[in-house]
């Protein structure tokens, strides 16, 4: 059995991480007394004992744990968004280069892609790496978010009396904190323009990236990148071109992947051939958060790594 600490396991992502490891055959999830959770000797305590520890923490609360770990020599996954461009550790999103997972599986310290990043890099980087998007290419990223990804401030303010708008668009000072590692692992030559937004539903989201096509592009094309590029993948699902789903014609919702650990990825073109959009649905705290961290510790534990990554 391997042994597992998450510190910050009742915030949002570490109660959805324990949540899925709570019926993990291999994996013992050892917990803090709550009175300690801020004690830094019994934090290092338990990080001497456990083979991974698992970040949930405010970005600098997980700069200062990750310290603690590598003091004891204990593995690292962070899901916070402190490491993602970080020296010294390894991208946790396994579908984007066929050497990503084995990094992974052999890494000291592994940060968790962003919620929205997660989204944005799987349509983005297949694209530029085969050249059928100019990596020079100026881009703009519309998404919408349930309001868990904003965690428990968030979440409190959404699930008390107080008016909260529907629909409320953000990110306006053009510097959201998801953009460094979109433009980084997409290999972007300049940062696109990116513009989330959240509303009034608990999880699922959606990251929508339209472009109009130089001479010569066409919708099927990119479609066909990325089909190819996912072809044997579990979690990153792409859907037949211009396919809406049924249920919701003529609309595309975030909604249908809650609980899950799967991307879909739909590609969208106009009949005219030189308009198209890029989409992907996954759930914030599933792809984007919980179900991507129990997915990456599989992978750097030598596990089966489809183990315990859903909620049902
Ligand atoms: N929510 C989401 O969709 C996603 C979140 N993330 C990332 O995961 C991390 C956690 O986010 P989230 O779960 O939403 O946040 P929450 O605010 O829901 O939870 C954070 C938790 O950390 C605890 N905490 C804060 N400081 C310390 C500390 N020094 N030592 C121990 N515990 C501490 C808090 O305790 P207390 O309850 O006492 O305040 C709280 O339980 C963040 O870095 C976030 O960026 C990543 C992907 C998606
Ligand atoms: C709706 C909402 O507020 N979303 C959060 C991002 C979600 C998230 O937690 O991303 P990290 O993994 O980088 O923390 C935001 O825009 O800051």
């Amino acid at each position: 059995m391997k042994k597992v600490f998450i510190d910050g396991e009742s915030g949002t992502t570490g109660l959805q991480v324990r949540q899925r490891l709570a019926n993990h055959p291999h994996v013992q999830v050892v917990s803090i007394d709550p009175s300690e959770k801020r004690n830094i000797d019994a934090k290092k305590r338990l990080m001497s004992e456990v083979d991974v520890t698992i970040l949930c923490l405010p970005d600098d609360a997980s700069k200062e744990s990750a310290l603690l770990a590598g003091e004891v020599g204990c593995r690292v996954l962070d899901a916070s968004s402190a490491h993602r461009i970080a020296d010294g550790w390894v991208y946790g999103l396994p579908e984007i280069h066929p050497e990503q997972r084995s990094k992974i599986a052999s890494a000291a310290r592994v940060s968790n892609p962003g919620c929205y990043a997660t989204g944005a890099i799987v349509l983005l980087q297949p694209l530029v790496k085969a050249g059928a998007l100019a990596a020079e290419g100026l881009y703009t990223i519309n998404a919408i978010s349930g309001y868990t990804g904003g965690g428990k401030p968030m979440i409190e303010r959404y699930e008390s009396d107080e008016k909260v708008p529907t629909f409320a668009a953000y990110g306006l000072g053009f510097n959201h904190k998801h953009l460094p590692e979109i433009q980084t692992h997409s290999a972007l030559a300049h940062q696109p323009i990116f513009i989330p937004s959240v509303g009034t539903f608990a999880q699922g989201m959606l990251v929508m990236i339209p472009l109009h096509l130089p001479k010569g592009q066409s919708s099927e094309a990119l479609h066909k990148v990325l089909a190819d590029a996912y072809a044997g993948e579990i979690f990153v699902k792409v859907n037949p071109y211009n396919e809406i789903d049924p249920a919701n014609a003529p609309f595309i919702t975030p909604h249908g992947v809650e609980g899950s650990n799967e991307v879909q990825i739909s590609v969208y073109g106009n009949k005219e051939g030189d308009r198209s959009l890029l989409v992907a649905k996954l759930d914030n705290l599933g792809k984007g958060a919980s179900g991507a961290a129990v997915q990456n510790l599989n992978i750097m534990l030598g596990l089966d790594e489809s183990l315990c990554v859903n909620i049902d």
